[in-house]
């Protein structure tokens, strides 16, 4: 049996080319790849990390950004614990397209699913969206937000793993809901939250 107390499912999704693989593979692997083409359809990667003495399994789904594929992405939405809704700070139609993602993200996943905001490509120097806009639209859409560069490697691991300790309190604290046999946290945990709690912070 695989050794691991919880297993998270992390869906990445955003415009085509704003960086979602790169984070992926940043953060999973360690490296910022030559470009590779666009993703087709959905591609995982597994990465196992350890949050309060706990070994926690991250399945982290990178989807494909481009329209013709939506219909694939969709169904991976709704088994998903964290969102993580990704645009380009140097692009300003992967940040207007925003509130198109999350009507996806009402229609197909679940309502409390953590979601988090992330504008990627901090190293770039033609900035196009200041980061009070991307904390303002997230703070509005009660989302978390952070900033980063998975070319620079700044703020990716934090990102992945602030997501998995998040999801590893709320999985602790609801451990009536846990079912221990298969070590799977079901999406119910994430149901039975508290629906006073405030999903809207800055990872700080
Ligand atoms: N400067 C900079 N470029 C980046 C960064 N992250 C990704 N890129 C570049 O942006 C381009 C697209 O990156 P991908 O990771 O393939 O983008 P994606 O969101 O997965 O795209 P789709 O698969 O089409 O949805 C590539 O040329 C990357 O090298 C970053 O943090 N900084």
């Amino acid at each position: 049996m695989e050794d691991y107390k919880f297993l998270f499912k992390v869906v990445l999704v955003g415009n085509a080319g704003v960086g979602k693989t790169c984070l992926v593979r940043r953060f999973t692997q360690g490296l910022f790849p030559p470009y590779q083409g666009a993703t087709i359809g959905v591609d995982f990667l597994i990465k196992t990390v350890e949050v309060e003495g706990e070994k926690v399994k991250l399945q982290i789904w990178d989807t494909a950004g481009q329209e013709r594929f939506r219909s694939i992405t969709q169904s991976y939405y709704r088994s998903a614990h964290a969102l993580i809704l990704v645009y380009d700070i140097s692009t300003q139609p992967t940040f207007d397209c925003l509130p198109d993602w999350l009507r996806e993200i009402e229609q197909y996943a679940n309502p409390r699913v953590l979601k988090v905001l992330v504008g990627n490509k901090i190293d770039r120097e033609d900035r196009e969206i200041p980061s009070h806009i991307g904390e303002d639209f997230a703070r509005a859409n009660e989302m978390y937000f952070i900033e980063t560069s998975a070319k620079e490697a700044d703020n990716v691991e934090k990102l992945f793993m602030e997501i998995a300790a998040q999801l590893t309190h709320e999985a602790l604290v609801s451990r009536s809901h846990y079912n221990g046999i298969s070590g799977e946290v079901s999406s119910s945990v994430i149901e039975s939250k508290d629906g006073s709690e405030s999903q809207c912070c800055k990872f700080s």
